[in-house]
């Protein structure tokens, strides 16, 4: 579903990633960890195409990340992107921020939604009324409302104690046996360990 071959990337001179090869298959849970630096959000970004490489190719389902009018419409229909902070709008409910995804979205299907994520009581609640666990699970909603095939999350868990996190991982692992195929970065092995693979980054080295 998803290749990379041969990907370098560098800031500047600064290298961050040297000749990644990897290959991700449909419904799989990968986990990327390694030390702060080591390349993880770089990774992330390329393989999601946020970020163009220096070197290398990306493929989606055979479409090469360099056809950027495909990728484009692959991205917006297939990927969901969730990140550390939440980024929902202070100003609307949970119901709102997830309309803003996608305006058509019916109150039934974010109300399946919320309920599989187990937070429907806060529909109408604006995210300075929740906790933390509940805005993040919320930004989950949120990603989860154009049914992408695919999820990346950059240290989801990142602001969330430990008892949120394994909730969102366990959340993502249910999703991942329903054939959505996801690729989390984080800095917790523990958390790594309940995905199906984990690769290491290591000064930018698979
Ligand atoms: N926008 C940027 N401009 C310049 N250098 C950058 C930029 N983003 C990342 N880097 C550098 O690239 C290398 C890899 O950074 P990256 O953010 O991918 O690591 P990371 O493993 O995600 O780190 P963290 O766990 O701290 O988020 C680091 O040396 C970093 O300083």
């Amino acid at each position: 579903m998803i290749k990379a071959k041969d990907v370098s990337h560098s800031y500047n001179k600064d290298i961050a990633l040297k000749n990644i090869n990897l290959e991700i298959k449909k419904g799989e849970f990968i986990s990327i960890v390694g030390k702060s630096g080591s390349g993880k959000s770089t990774l992330l970004s390329i393989l999601s195409t946020l970020l163009k490489p220096i070197s290398g190719e990306v493929f989606f389902e055979n479409i090469n990340s360099k056809n950027i009018k495909d990728i484009d419409s692959f991205r917006q229909k297939n990927i969901g992107f969730i990140f550390q902070f939440h980024y929902l709008i202070n100003y609307l409910n949970i119901k709102e921020n997830i309309q803003i995804a996608n305006e058509k979205a019916t109150l039934q299907e974010i109300e399946k939604l919320l309920d599989l994520l187990e937070i429907k009581s806060i529909i109408n609640k604006y995210p300075n009324e929740i906790s933390g666990g509940q805005r993040q699970r919320a930004a989950i909603a949120r990603a989860l409302i154009n049914k992408p095939k695919i999820i990346f999350a950059d240290e989801p868990t990142g602001n969330l104690d430990s008892k949120n996190s394994k909730n969102i991982f366990k959340i993502f692992k249910k999703l991942s046996k329903k054939g959505t195929t996801i690729i989390v970065a984080t800095h917790d092995l523990n958390l790594a360990s309940k995905t199906d693979k984990t690769y290491e980054v290591n000064d930018g080295q698979l």
